[in-house]
This record gives structure tokens, sequence and C-alpha cells, in this order.
């Protein structure tokens, strides 16, 4: 049994708590199959919360406003400014509508917590979506004062037939948009000192949340490590991105072909090329948060850029590469080492399965998809 099944632990059902909502914990093992006791204890935990008012949640009516982020009622922010990103995607910042000395002692415990999400409204249709505010690194343009002052950034794809992203890619700027949270949906262990994460598209803002959560409890004694995978179709998306791993001409198929079944096709490791630059041109907005995180975190971060478009695809042949790299756990300190996949849901299936629906609420599921296959010991799972 692998005790990863213990790691995640000290949630709240917060839902009906005050202070930042925790999604369940159900973290899955990377090596064996559980002892029937393992398993009960991992149905227990799945069972905890998952929020109520997660994605396509009906919004309820709502007690009164509040100039604090809170996970009850909802908060107005208003929208200050929407930066293209790419085609598909931009930044969106937003400053609390009525100011509040709290907001930022809100924001900092979640950050200290791990990786979280706010609920955006879009009040025609009283429906939520989840979102993910940015960090900030040496790369954000954010002043203190703005910091103090609340703002919150979002890196947000406009889905073309999609309901509440959609919405907020049409608000002009200075309209109101209405959040509550933090919603925590993964709690980082204190013990956590190396975390891979395999990050779709917009799945790359829980990643920098990650790395910005770990980063921060760096001290002489402690420099935890975190090296991120991230995948994209276009390379407009990660214009600039630069790998830091020789990149291994391995994994010709994209994650959703393997979603429908395709095998792999790999070619040999003596066929290696050298990190490339993916573009000279210059280096897309969250590409430059990763390189401000890298340069405050000095071989603390590394990151590899993969681009359908080139039919560069995250593979088994590339996180065993990554994993191999990394020094081996010791007996003595179980939950040090994190696997965090985050991005569509065809992406998270392939990588490790997919999360499934209980009675209303949102599970991890059980460990599947390559991650399953590689059969990796020693690493706790998490789907966000
Ligand atoms: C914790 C969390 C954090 C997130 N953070 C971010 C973030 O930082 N940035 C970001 O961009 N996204 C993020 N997301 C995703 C985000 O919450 C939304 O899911 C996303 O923006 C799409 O929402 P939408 O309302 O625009 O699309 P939806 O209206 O939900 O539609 C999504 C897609 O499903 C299709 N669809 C809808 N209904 C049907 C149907 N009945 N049959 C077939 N197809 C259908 C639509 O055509 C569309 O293509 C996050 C999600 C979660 C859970």
């Amino acid at each position: 049994m692998n005790t990863s099944f213990l790691l995640l632990t000290g949630r709240r059902s917060a839902l009906r708590q005050a202070g930042p909502r925790y999604r369940s914990y159900a973290s899955s093992s990377a090596s064996s199959k559980p002892s029937p006791a393992a398993k009960n204890r991992w149905i227990g935990i799945a069972l905890v919360t998952i929020a109520a008012g997660g994605t396509g949640a009906y919004l309820r009516s709502q007690g009164p406003g509040s100039a604090t982020l809170n996970p009850d009622t909802f908060t107005k922010y208003n929208l200050v400014s929407r930066e293209p990103v790419s085609s598909t995607s931009s930044l969106f910042t937003l400053r609390p509508r009525y100011p509040s000395e709290h907001n930022y002692d809100v924001y900092e415990d979640a950050w200290k917590t791990g990786v979280w999400s706010v609920m955006f409204k879009q009040p025609q249709l009283q429906i939520g979506r989840d979102y993910t505010p940015l960090p900030t690194t040496a790369a954000t343009p954010l002043t203190v004062d703005e910091e103090n002052n609340g703002y919150l950034r979002f890196f947000i794809r406009k889905d073309p037939f999609g309901e509440v992203s959609r919405y907020l890619h049409s608000l002009k700027l200075g309209a109101d948009i209405e959040m509550r949270g933090p919603q925590i949906e993964c709690a980082i262990p204190k013990q956590t000192q190396e975390i891979l994460f395999i990050a779709g598209g917009t799945g790359i803002a829980p990643a920098l949340q990650a790395g910005y959560s770990l980063l921060n409890r760096t001290t002489e004694e402690n420099r935890p490590r975190i090296h991120i995978f991230w995948a994209n179709r276009l390379k407009e998306d990660c214009i600039g991105g630069h790998s830091d791993t020789p990149i291994l001409p391995t994994s010709r198929s994209s994650w959703f072909a393997g979603w429908f079944g395709s095998s792999k096709e790999t070619v040999p490791r003596d066929q290696i090329a050298p990190a490339q630059p993916l573009s000279n041109q210059e280096s897309s907005m969250i590409v430059r948060e990763l390189d401000g995180l890298k340069s405050q975190y000095p071989g603390q971060v590394t990151v590899d850029y993969y681009l359908d478009e080139e039919n560069r695809f995250i593979g088994k042949k590339e996180i065993l590469n990554y994993i191999e790299s990394t020094p081996r756990p010791s007996d003595g300190s179980p939950g040090t080492k994190l696997i965090l996949v985050s991005g569509p849901e065809g992406f998270i299936s392939y990588m490790v399965g997919p999360k499934v629906w209980a009675d209303g609420k949102e599970l991890q599921g059980p460990l599947r998809g390559i991650i399953k296959e590689l059969d990796l010991k020693g690493w706790a799972v998490w789907k966000l």
C-alpha cells in the first residue's frame, strides 16, 4: 500500500464553515493496489466534500454582498483590464469593487495552503464556473499597492460555445464580476519536496499556483522543487517558452488520440534533440510568469513545453525520464513527492483517469491512464 492515501489530510468540509472551502481529497496511489483497508479509507476520504457548487452548478440565492472574498456569498469585483494572451485566451485583472483590508489575508491563507480557485457568476443565466487566480511572480506587473488592494489576475480561455468564458470575454472594462471563494483544490502537504505538474492549456494557472505555494516554503535547509510539463495545441499559447530538458522526440500521439485508444510510437533515446526555444518572438505572458518564478528560485523550477502543432506530446517516456532524474524517496518520508494533473477533461483522463461523480459530488476516482501504467513508486497523485 502506498501511504499517499494518508498524505492529503487536514481538509474541511468547508461549505458549512467560515474560511476557505476545500475540495475532497482522494489522492490515488501511483503504485500498488490498495489493500481492502486502504480501499475503505480511500472511499472514506473520497466521500468527504467536494464543492457542491462546482462547475456548472446552478446558483441558489445568496445573502447580502460582502466587500471581502468569502466562500458563502458573492463579492463584487471590477474588470480593470483584459489583455489578449493568444487568439483564444486573455489575462483578466480584477480589483475588489469595495475596499476591504481583509482580502489580502484571505488570499494569503489560500496561497499558503496550495492550489485554489474562485467561482465566477454569470448573472443572466445564474450559473457559475471556477477560475484560478494567478500568483505574483518576479514578472508580474502589479504594483505593491494593487496587490495590497486585493487585485487578482486570471488566465481564461474563451470557449467559442462556452457560456461563462464567452460572457467574461464580452464584458466591458469597468464591469462588475461577482465571485466567491477561495475554494481549496489541493492542499499541498507541508512535507512536499518535489512536485511534477502535468498541465494542459489553461491548466498552467494551477501549476503556477502550486509552484508559488511550494517555493514560498523555501529556506536555507528546505529547497523544494517543481517540474512542469505544459502541453498546448498551438505555438501562440506559449511563445518564447524554452524547455529545460533536452527534447525527447518520443510520443507521437496526442493525449486526445491516446484518449481514443491509439498506441504510442516511440523513438530511441539517442535521437534526443537539444532544447530549443519555441520562437524568437516576444514571450507570452504566461511564459514570462514561469520565467519569473524560475528567476526567483534558481534551480528549483524547470519547465518543459509540448506542442500538438509540432507533434510533441507528453507521454510515458517523457514522464519516466523526469521521474528517473529525481532522487529516490526515502522510506521514512512518505508524501514528499506529488504529481498534479490539470487541464481539459480528456487530458486528465489520459494522464491519470477521469474524475467521477457520485451522489452529486465530484470525486478523484481511481488512478488510471498512463501514470497508472507507469506504476510509479512513492508518488502521490492528485487530479485537479
Ligand atoms: C477548479 C477549476 C479551475 C479552473 N480554472 C480555470 C482558469 O483559470 N482558466 C480557464 O480558462 N478555465 C478554468 N477552468 C474551466 C472553467 O471553469 C470553465 O469550465 C471553462 O471556462 C468553460 O466554461 P464555459 O461556461 O465557458 O463553457 P460551458 O458552457 O461549460 O461549455 C464548455 C464546453 O462544453 C460544451 N457543452 C456544453 N453543454 C454541452 C452539452 N449539453 N452537450 C455537449 N457539449 C456541451 C460547450 O459547447 C463548450 O464547448 C477551471 C475549472 C475548474 C474546475
